[in-house]
């Protein structure tokens, strides 16, 4: 826990859908001049599909492996900034990957405050908040588990960005 950013020169963001993974992840890269990968953008480039429709024509399984593929090329890059989606944590293989080049900031945001966002985009979650609650019950020991720091989004962005500097 108490290795720094110098010797693990990546930043990846993980946490639940809308924690403010890619906003973040957005402005610590611009603050640090470095590069940002944002998996799911990555993914529908490479697919020429959202990922709302990889999901519903493919299924999440097929959605996971271009996950898992996609972040296997970013972890291949250093000093850049990461932003998984929210289920990366669900494969340790990502995560295995992730800890090896990176830092992993857990971004910890209210389930009220993304529940109140329009989140209809997230295809797990489907215009029904219920499913926000039951997957962080899956998924919160793991986002603790993986995560070098946790950082609360329960700030304007510029002052959570500035936390986030801190924690790095
Ligand atoms: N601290 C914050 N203040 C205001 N809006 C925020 C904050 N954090 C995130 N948001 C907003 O929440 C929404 C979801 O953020 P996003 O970065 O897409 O999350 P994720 O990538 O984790 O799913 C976006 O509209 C973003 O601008
Ligand atoms: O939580 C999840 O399983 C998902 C989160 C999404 O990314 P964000 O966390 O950026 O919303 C996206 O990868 C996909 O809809 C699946
Ligand atoms: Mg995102």
């Amino acid at each position: 826990m108490q290795e720094r950013l110098v010797e693990k020169q990546n930043v990846v963001f993980i946490g639940m859908p809308g924690s403010g993974k890619s906003t973040l992840g957005r402005l610590t890269a611009e603050r640090l001049g470095w590069e940002f990968y944002d998996t799911d953008p990555l993914i529908e480039q490479r697919t020429g599909r959202k990922v709302s429709e990889i999901f519903h024509t493919d299924g999440e399984e097929a959605f996971r492996c271009l996950e898992t593929e996609t972040i296997r090329e970013c972890c291949q890059r250093r000093r850049v900034v990461i932003a998984t989606g929210g289920g990366a944590v669900t494969r340790p293989e990502n995560m295995a990957m992730l800890a090896a080049t990176g830092r992993l900031i857990y971004l910890d945001r209210p389930l009220d405050v993304i529940a109140a966002c329009n989140l209809h985009d997230r295809p797990l979650l489907a215009g029904d908040s219920r499913r926000l609650y039951v997957l962080f019950d899956q998924r919160k020991p793991l986002y603790e588990q993986y995560a070098n720091c946790r950082v609360a989004n329960v700030q304007p962005l510029d002052r959570v960005v500035e936390t986030i500097l801190t924690a790095i």
